[in-house]
């Protein structure tokens, strides 16, 4: 029998296949299979997540090289709490409510930090409160007294097997840059703090670039080719 919770969950389900150059939303809870050309086997995990940019980035991340091992990931909408703390520790609560929620079934999740050095990392897992309520200009102004404007962003993906007595994994990645006047790309379409985040190297906001660069230097990138790693060892064999 479903709970009533488990049905909210399901209803809000948005399924997609990271083997797909698309994403359906489909009021499924289902799996999509691996093609034919798999050359493993790996059960779906599930990326449980509120942010559909971050799905969209993590789909087109892992849909980019069609050389890496394939796996199938689907997806589920939930709103899990805004924790406190640590980003690993964060991160990994995080992952224990979520499969909390899934009944014990593969499921990733992740959590990103934007860290101001001038503010010794604030605010860090608190840039989602901050971001809502100051906006790119007031996020500039809390540096206007300082020099250093560096930063990073930082995204920490947690996993779990979902089996009984283990502990989620965390995999981190970290894009150093600075916070600049917001900046967007021509069409004004902006992923929460990318117009005001220049990468180190670059002259293009995350904003302003292409998202295959994006895609190709981000914070999230460098923390999912760890998770890739993990997966494919996880199920080789
Ligand atoms: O359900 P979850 O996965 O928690 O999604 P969320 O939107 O609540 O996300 P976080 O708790 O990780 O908060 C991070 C904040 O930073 C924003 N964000 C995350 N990744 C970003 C990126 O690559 N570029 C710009 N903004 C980003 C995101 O929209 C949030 O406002
Ligand atoms: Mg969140």
């Amino acid at each position: 029998m479903t709970s009533p919770r488990s049905q909210v969950l399901l209803s809000t389900c948005f399924v997609s296949s990271f083997t797909s150059k698309v994403l359906t939303p489909k009021y499924l809870s289902s799996t999509i299979p691996c093609p034919s050309s798999a050359r493993m086997s790996v059960p779906a995990v599930t990326f449980v997540t509120g942010n559909k940019n971050k799905l969209r980035e993590v789909s087109q991340i892992l849909n980019a090289d069609s050389s890496q091992t394939p796996f199938t990931i689907t997806s589920q909408k939930v709103d899990l709490p805004e924790l406190q703390g640590d980003p690993d520790d964060i991160v990994r609560e995080k992952c224990r409510i979520a499969v909390g929620e899934r009944s014990r079934a593969l499921t990733l999740v992740e959590d990103t930090c934007l860290c101001f050095n001038a503010l010794k990392g604030l605010p860090g897992p608190y840039i989602k409160w901050f971001w809502d309520r100051l906006g790119h200009d007031g996020l500039n102004q809390m540096l206007a007294g300082f020099d250093d404007k560096s930063a990073y962003a930082l995204c920490t993906f947690a996993y779990s097997s979902g089996k009984a007595g283990t502990e989620p994994i965390v995999f981190s990645g970290a894009t150093e840059g600075k916070i600049v006047p917001p900046r967007h790309s021509p069409n004004g379409k902006a992923f929460g703090w990318d117009p005001i985040f220049e990468p180190a190297g670059f002259d293009q906001t995350f904003a302003e670039m292409d998202k295959e660069t994006k895609n190709s230097i981000s914070h999230r990138f460098k923390a999912l080719a760890k998770v890739r790693e993990h997966l494919t060892k996880e199920f080789s064999d």
